[in-house]
């Protein structure tokens, strides 16, 4: 337990020492550690600490992150209105995660499921979703997710149907105007094309992605085809951390196919899939 059970940016020195130590301690006996947050807590900085901290991402790997959503009340924390600069948690939560149980089916009915899970992939078009009771989900679901390797065949090339209803903070609404951010405003944008790209300028773009809106990209992923290499050549960030690496080699008869996802808040997919082509060549 770190301090109080509150795993957020300011338990974030306890959670790197804890780590530190089990791996110290018990280096050869541990195959997984799994952290439970509290329902409040916000991703981001946890997510972060795998990649920031230098002993921590020396020692172990993020594999994934998990959410679980009671699908009785989720609705009702999804559409809590917040005060300007505060985020909703649940929408956070949702954000981040590479895997989405949808837990308590059993308690609400197949068109409720149908709007909850189509709100769920509005948010996050990236995650893995499956429905549960009692959380009861296959074990492989949850393993080996090797979050920042691999990008799953959700990414749909077609996101019209998650239209982004976006507006700025404090907004104007039919004339009146109110203090408060719709984080309706998170969203995600997918990019599944093929052809082949510059590296230089997929370097260059990111770059630009991150500078311009770093705060607000919770997190990114994407698996190319780039010239002039056999290999995938995968990236991942959450804010302005960005990791690139080449992966898997590309299969003599596979199709090379690009797949991009970015989840945010106000992104513009104009710009991003401008950009994204921008690199084509
Ligand atoms: N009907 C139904 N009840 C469930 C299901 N899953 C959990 N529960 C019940 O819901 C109650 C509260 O459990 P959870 O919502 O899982 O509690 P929690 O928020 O994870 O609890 P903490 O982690 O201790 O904070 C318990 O009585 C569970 O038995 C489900 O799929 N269906």
């Amino acid at each position: 337990m770190v301090n109080n059970g509150c795993l957020c940016c300011t338990v974030r020195g306890d959670l790197v020492k804890m780590l530190l130590e089990l791996v110290k301690k018990k280096r050869d006996k541990v195959d997984h550690i799994v952290i439970e947050t509290t329902g409040l807590a916000k991703p981001g900085p946890v997510i972060e600490t795998f990649c920031s901290d230098e002993l921590v991402s020396r020692s172990v790997k993020l594999d994934g992150v998990v959410t679980l959503v009671d699908s009785k009340h989720a609705m009702q924390h999804l559409n809590e209105v917040k005060p300007r600069f505060v985020v909703n948690e649940a929408v956070e939560q949702i954000a981040y995660a590479d895997r989405i149980i949808i837990n308590k089916i059993d308690l609400v009915s197949e068109a409720e499921l149908e709007i909850l899970t189509k709100r769920i992939k509005h948010i996050n078009g990236m995650a893995l979703i499956k429905q549960a009771k009692y959380g009861s989900v296959d074990m492989d679901f949850l393993h080996y997710i090797d979050c920042l390797y691999r990008i799953d065949s959700e990414v749909e090339g077609d996101n019209s149907s998650c239209a982004t209803h976006q507006h700025s903070p404090g907004h104007e609404h039919k004339g009146h105007h109110h203090d408060h951010v719709h984080d309706s405003a998170v969203s995600s944008v997918s990019i599944v094309s093929e052809g082949m790209l510059d590296l230089d300028e997929v370097d260059d773009w990111l770059e630009r992605v991150i500078d311009e809106k770093g705060e607000d990209l919770y997190r990114m992923k994407g698996v190319l085809s780039v010239t002039g290499y056999e290999q995938r050549y995968v990236f991942q960030g959450v804010h302005s951390i960005l990791d690139r690496c080449p992966g898997k080699a590309w299969g003599p008869d596979e199709k090379r196919i690009n797949k991009l996802v970015f989840i945010g808040k106000n992104l513009d997919e104009t710009a991003l899939k401008k950009g994204f082509k921008g690199c084509l060549v």
